[in-house]
């Protein structure tokens, strides 16, 4: 399915009206196979990065895969080439879970054959284990429960790229190591690029490639100059984009301080990986330094009064 195309995101601005939350964001290009972990504190802008690629909100700049633009290509094009999970649940509906995931690959992928349409629903409910739910109403589910026919939904697609916002967040810790899994080989074994949403760096360290660590806007970061790739020398900056690389090159405890405002250690597990340990929080004044945006108490008052 996948061409060998490669994800690019160039130069890409997205906000919400005047709000610009985007500015100029370039990532290095990800290769098929690979799975990309995008991380940062809340508001940093993981999610809006998602949306501009899934084309739910205006932008501008260059998405594309391989040779496809995926900003301007036709809609039937893009939906068979990006899945999207949101970050809100499926909604709490009377429709069967066997039936709201049918819906999503019917929606999406009206060219395939009945028996294909078969074949990946019943793969997909096997994979993630989900077969016990299948004919149960998705209102009479838990939020971790629809948050796996979520997952399915856009797993069974089977597109060659990939994006999933916080698709763990409410998941115990069997369905994470699944979800991750399941991504690991849609990956591996079909050549898709996932790009996924997290906060959960631990597990985001053992299952990613490849992390894109984004900062708060309004905050003082450090950012290795044009092209920001891990590693110093590290240069005052204000949000966008800090770091990006292998886990080992990004979930460094002065790019976490810089991102998140906590003091962390890095340690390495049996197998290698990075174990993150939060020792405590910053306080604003440590953390943010000259940099914080303060809203004092009558310029307050003053907004209020327009
Ligand atoms: N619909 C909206 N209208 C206006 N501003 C918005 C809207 N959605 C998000 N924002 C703002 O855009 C910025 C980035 O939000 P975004 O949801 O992309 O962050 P995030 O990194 O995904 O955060 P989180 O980890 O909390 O999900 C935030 O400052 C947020 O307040």
């Amino acid at each position: 399915m996948n061409d060998g195309a490669g994800f690019c995101i160039h130069a890409l601005d997205a906000g919400y009206g005047s709000r610009r939350v985007l500015s100029q964001l370039s990532l290095a290009p990800a290769t098929p196979g690979s799975m990309i972990g995008l991380l940062g504190p809340n508001g940093a802008g993981k999610s809006t990065v998602l949306r501009a690629c899934a084309r739910l909100l205006p932008v501008q700049g260059e998405v594309r895969l391989g040779s496809l633009d995926l900003l301007r290509c036709p809609r039937d094009q893009h939906l068979r080439h990006v899945a999207y999970l949101p970050q809100v649940l499926p909604q709490a509906s009377t429709l069967r879970v066997l039936e709201s995931i049918a819906g999503a690959l019917r929606a999406t992928r009206p060219d395939l054959r009945v028996g294909e349409r078969e074949a990946r629903l019943q793969a997909v409910l096997t994979e993630l284990q989900l077969l016990p739910l299948a004919l149960r109403r998705l209102d009479q589910l838990s939020g971790g429960q629809r948050q796996m026919v979520g997952l399915a939904q856009a797993l069974v697609r089977r597109a060659p790229l990939m994006l999933l916002d916080e698709p763990t967040s409410a998941l115990d810790l069997r369905w994470q190591m699944l979800t991750l899994q399941a991504l690991r080989q849609a990956a591996r074994e079909r050549g898709a690029i996932v790009c996924v949403a997290m906060h959960d760096l631990n597990l985001a360290a053992r299952h990613c490639d490849r992390l894109v660590l984004l900062g708060a806007p309004g905050t003082a970061c450090l950012q290795r100059g044009a092209g920001a790739v891990a590693g110093p020398p590290w240069v005052a900056c204000t949000g966008g984009l800090l770091a990006e690389g292998a886990p080992d090159a990004v979930l460094r405890p002065e790019l976490l301080r810089a991102a998140y405002g906590i003091e962390a250690r890095v340690e390495r597990s049996a197998g290698q990986a990075c174990v993150v340990l939060v020792e405590r929080a910053l306080s604003l004044p440590e953390w943010t330094g000259a940099g914080v945006h303060r809203v004092d108490a009558p310029s307050l008052r003053a907004r209020r009064r327009v």
